[in-house]
Order: C-alpha cells, then sequence, then structure tokens
C-alpha cells in the first residue's frame, strides 16, 4: 500500500469490507466504521472525517427485535452523511467478516451483545503477575473462537517477574489442544519496559484490527496507550487520582499511529457463552476427540453409561479440572439454550394475546400499555 493511504484504508478497509459494500454502491450512501457508541448515538467514522450517527428508523426497528441487528463498534456501516450539521444517519450494518459476541449480562436475559465486530484478532491479556486462570482463559478462548478472529494471547507486566515461565508452563498445554491449523501465538510483553512489544507489529499495522480482552487491570489500556503513544485510555492510575484527561471508559474503536485499529473492552465482568456451541468443542479439542467414541451423541459426560470421556478421565489421560470447566461451559450452553426457547415461546404468545385482544377489542387493551 502506498505512503499516503486513501481515508477508508485508515479506517481499515479490506477486501471483505470492499466486498460486503460492492451491494451498496450506487443508493447514495457512504461506507463508515462503527468508532463508540453512547448512550444517545453512536461515533462513526467516515472518509470525510468523524461524525454522530444515529439510526435509521427502519434500522432502530430491527435492532431492537434482533440485537445482532444493531450496530456495534468495529462495524461496517452504510451511511448518510450531514457534513453541515456532523451528523449521519446509519443505514445498513454491511455483513460482518467476525463478530465478538457475549450474553447479555444480567439476569435470565437470553440475548446477545456485540462486544466487538470485524476484528481480525483478539488478544487475550493476562498478567505474569497472576496465577492464570486456567477456567477464565478457557472461556476467552472458546468465545474468541466462536467470532471468526484469531485469538493471541498477550501477557503483559513482564517486567513484574522474574520470568514468565510459570505461566506460561501453565498456559501452553491448553493453547496446545485448540483445534486448528494455527497454533495460538503467545507473547510476553511489559508497557513498561517495552518488552516484546515489537512483535505485535503485525497485529496493528494497517488494516489489521484487534481487540483486547481480559479482566479489568490486567494492562489493556495501557498497552494501547503504548501504541498510541499517548495517554489517551483511562487507566488503573489516572483512575485512582482522577485527573481529568481525553480518556475513555466504554468501547472504542481507535486509529493506531501504524495504521492498524484497536478496540479496548474495559470494565467487562461477565463473559457468558453466546454462540459458543461449535467453539467450546474447538478450545477443547483434546475431550472433543474422546466423546465421539461416547455411546450417546448428546452425552454430557456426567453419567451417561458408555461414556468415553468419564472413562479417559478415570484413566487419567483427561485432567479432571480441565473436564470439568468443559461439564460447565457445555452446561452453560444447555441452559442458555433452554432460555432462548422460554423466551421465544414467551414473545410468540405475547403476540398471541396481542391479536387475541386486537380481534375481540377487549376494552382494556386501551390504553394499557405491555
Ligand atoms: N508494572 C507494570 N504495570 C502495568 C503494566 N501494564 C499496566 N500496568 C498497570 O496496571 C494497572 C491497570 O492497567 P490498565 O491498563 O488500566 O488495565 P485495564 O486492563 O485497561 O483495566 P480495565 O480498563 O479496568 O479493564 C495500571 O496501574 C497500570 O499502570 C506493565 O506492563 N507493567
Ligand atoms: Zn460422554
Amino acid at each position: 500500500m502506498s505512503d499516503a493511504p486513501d481515508p477508508l484504508a485508515r479506517l481499515g478497509w479490506d477486501e471483505h469490507a470492499a466486498g460486503a459494500w460492492a451491494a451498496h454502491r450506487g443508493d447514495g450512501n457512504l461506507p463508515g466504521r462503527v468508532a463508540a457508541e453512547h448512550r444517545g448515538g453512536y461515533v462513526v467514522l467516515a472518509a470525510a472525517g468523524e461524525f454522530r450517527g444515529e439510526l435509521a428508523g427502519r434500522l432502530r426497528k430491527a435492532a431492537a427485535k434482533d440485537a445482532m441487528q444493531k450496530p456495534a463498534v468495529g462495524d461496517w456501516v452504510a451511511l448518510d452523511i450531514h457534513a453541515a450539521l456532523g451528523t449521519a444517519t446509519i443505514h445498513t450494518v454491511l455483513p460482518r467478516k467476525t463478530v465478538l459476541t457475549r450474553r447479555a449480562a444480567g439476569r435470565g436475559a437470553a440475548a446477545p451483545q456485540i462486544v466487538a465486530a470485524d476484528v481480525d484478532s483478539v488478544f487475550i491479556v493476562h498478567p505474569l503477575d497472576q496465577a492464570p486462570n486456567l477456567r477464565r482463559l478457557e472461556r476467552y478462548l472458546a468465545i474468541t473462537l466462536a467470532s471468526g478472529a484469531a485469538p493471541v494471547l498477550a501477557l503483559t507486566k513482564a517486567d513484574l517477574v522474574e520470568t514468565a515461565e510459570p505461566v506460561l508452563s501453565a498456559i501452553r498445554p491448553l493453547l496446545a489442544r485448540v483445534a486448528g491449523e494455527r497454533p495460538v501465538p503467545i507473547h510476553v510483553l511489559s508497557s513498561v519496559s517495552g518488552q516484546g512489544l515489537d512483535e505485535l507489529d503485525a497485529y496493528i499495522a494497517r488494516p489489521q484490527t484487534t481487540a483486547l480482552i481480559g479482566a479489568s487491570g490486567v494492562g489493556k489500556s495501557t498497552l494501547i496507550n503504548r501504541w498510541l503513544g499517548e495517554e489517551r485510555l483511562l487507566t488503573g492510575e489516572l483512575r485512582d487520582d482522577g485527573k481529568g484527561r481525553h480518556t475513555t471508559t466504554h468501547r472504542e474503536l481507535l486509529v493506531l499511529p501504524r495504521g492498524g485499529l484497536v478496540i479496548d473492552t474495559p470494565g467487562m465482568r461477565e463473559l457468558g457463552l453466546w454462540n459458543a456451541d461449535e467453539s467450546v468443542p474447538e478450545a477443547f479439542a483434546d475431550i472433543a476427540a474422546v466423546a465421539e467414541n461416547c455411546r450417546f451423541r448428546d452425552c454430557t459426560h456426567a453419567h451417561e453409561p458408555g461414556c468415553a470421556v468419564v472413562a479417559a478421565a478415570a484413566a487419567g489421560t483427561i485432567e479432571p479440572e480441565r473436564l470439568d470447566s468443559y461439564r460447565k461451559l457445555v452446561a452453560e450452553l444447555a441452559s442458555l439454550a433452554k432460555d432462548r426457547e422460554t423466551a421465544a415461546r414467551n414473545r410468540a404468545r405475547k403476540a398471541d394475546h396481542r391479536s387475541l385482544r386486537a380481534f375481540y377489542r377487549d376494552p382494556r387493551s386501551r390504553g394499557q400499555g405491555d
């Protein structure tokens, strides 16, 4: 690519985006990318600059019915730009290349929430000064694999430990069992000393988009600030002394000096599985391979006769913790499926009630919301 890329290339415009856009060329709209979502609306980036985005009526209605249709940070969208007002109407979300999705937080909600769209890699961030929570890493891995983006393990705060070896040897076996052609890369980093940062150039150069996930305080914002070359994001320290700068506490797509783009995902406590039916077995390829030999296809590997997984655990070829973790994620997927069924039934029932009320012109239905 040339030294002076066209403005869309600066937003991560790639073959996929160009292909997705082809269907919209000629309808008068312009392509743009969702950089942030606020309570009242969106921030979108386009070739002509940054605009305040709002949803077109039709898209608003579709998004209210189905959360996956709602524009998310990272999405390419078709815009009607009102340059004089600094605003843009978002008409369409272009077909996504990848989508990182979690189950919306909160009790009983059987709805998805998009964490980031159209990312190429997802950095799963873990600090070296903490013992790795393998269960948590397995969950991050399953969610990342489900997104279609490439998982990368970023081990931060290398300056705080003498050696990364204990954490590496705990994590390596877990990553070695992930199905797929490419092994999951591991990077040992420090945003303080700069160690390992030059290994990351491939992820943060044009036209790559990278999302960072991980618990609070693992060093996501600090790493992004390093990439930005400025203290743009609010980090733990800044938060403590409460200095006001251009800071952010929400998901935001940022353009990096090297031409890549990055999405921070601060403050995400829960990462419930959503579309992970296939990626959980992918993250547990070792157990999934053994499970092929279970007597029942829908074996939960708990108490069924002829369970090959339980037999392998008894024989010591599968670690009990790993089996336990796998079972928990499989159970979470099963309960999600049940909650989704219930939610769908309730929606259908509500629709029936509405049409019945309309049919009988029930006076109670007048002036009463539901
Ligand atoms: N020693 C050391 N400290 C670091 C490093 N990276 C981050 N920190 C510190 O760790 C703390 C948390 O870092 P953040 O970057 O705010 O963590 P975060 O992952 O963005 O956290 P949330 O925004 O809450 O999700 C801050 O005090 C940082 O200064 C590092 O490489 N070395
Ligand atoms: Zn079984």
